[in-house]
């Protein structure tokens, strides 16, 4: 039986009067890796920075392995939490940050940081403020790895890594989640790249939770409908709409759902053009209506 690591309900974080993560409940199972996603400012830091114990929520019930998070140094222990921009001590070098992470973390492991290192291309005697922008990144990818913590976040960590890098960083990670299960939270823009690492997705909004949902069901969710304006609008018929975009008597309609082989047929006859929605496309229709609403507007001018 899988086992719950975090339960979260009600959770809300306001600044001020601004109310950043508002009423949310979710539960992240052990073993897994969600992807928090979102638009700037829909909340996916905050979120963290509560589950972490770094923030205290205004309301609402958090439990992190059972407890809440902020009063239990031994819940704390099981936490790695990598930020877009770690903060390091000013006059520390980057082998000063691979010496002091057994201390933080329990299951440190020394030689898959050093292969890391090799492989990131790591120069561990310059000062940290010296690094560039992604062997900075680096640092902490690799401290996130390593650490082997039972329950891991990475938030947007890669800021300056090159592609290679990040490809890098995305197969070390599969492969050591492999032999090492723990449940890990990434929260990224860079959504496509991502999309296949994914079991589970949590997007937010606006401080709400739009779409909780297993991964492998989000991707075969949505379908583009393309072809002739009114041919696609007699085909999708009352089908949920999640996105529409057009351009004189063309049409491209995302619909909610899978279409069945007789269906698939039909559009074929009637030259429709079906495209499965990627992770990104999907988000982007979700959290991107006034986009999608816009693309009409200037079609329709
Ligand atoms: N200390 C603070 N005081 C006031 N407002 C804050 C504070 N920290 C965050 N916010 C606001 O709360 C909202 C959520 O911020 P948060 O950093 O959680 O978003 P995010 O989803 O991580 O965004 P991004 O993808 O841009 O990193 C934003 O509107 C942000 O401006």
């Amino acid at each position: 039986m899988t086992a719950t690591v975090v339960r979260a309900s009600g959770l809300t974080k306001r600044y001020g009067s601004f109310t950043a993560v508002d009423g949310v409940d979710f539960a992240l199972e052990e073993n897994r890796i969600y992807g928090l996603l979102g638009r700037n400012g829909a909340g996916k830091t905050t979120i963290m920075q509560l589950l972490t114990g770094q923030l205290f929520p205004n309301a609402g019930e958090l439990e992190v392995f059972g407890r809440t998070p902020a009063e239990h140094a031994d819940v704390l222990r099981r936490l790695c939490f990598i930020a877009e921009s770690q903060r390091y001590p000013e006059d520390f070098h980057a082998q000063h940050v691979f010496k002091a992470a057994p201390w933080f973390f329990e299951n440190w492991d020394a030689s898959f940081a050093e292969r890391l290192i090799a492989d990131f291309r790591l120069p561990l005697k310059r000062p940290i403020k010296k690094l560039s922008r992604g062997q900075l990144s680096a640092v902490g990818v690799i401290v996130g790895l390593a650490s082997r913590a039972p329950l891991t976040f990475f938030d947007e960590p890669y800021l300056g890594l090159d592609a290679v890098a990040r490809h890098i960083f995305y197969d070390r990670l599969l492969e050591d989640y492999a032999e090492y299960p723990r449940t890990i939270v990434l929260s990224t823009h860079l959504i496509d790249e991502v999309a296949n690492l994914l079991e589970h997705i949590i997007l937010i909004d606006q401080g709400r939770i739009l779409l909780d949902r297993d991964a492998e069901e989000v991707r075969g969710s949505a379908t583009t409908v393309a072809g002739a304006r009114a041919v696609v609008e007699e085909f999708i018929g009352t089908r949920p709409v999640i996105g529409r975009e057009s351009l004189g008597g063309l049409a491209s309609v995302t619909i909610d759902g899978r279409l069945d082989q007789a269906e698939r047929v039909r559009a074929a006859q009637l030259g429709l053009e079906l495209a499965p929605v990627s992770l990104q496309q999907l988000i982007v229709h979700l959290t991107g209506t006034d986009l999608a609403g816009t693309a009409e507007q200037e079609a329709a001018a």
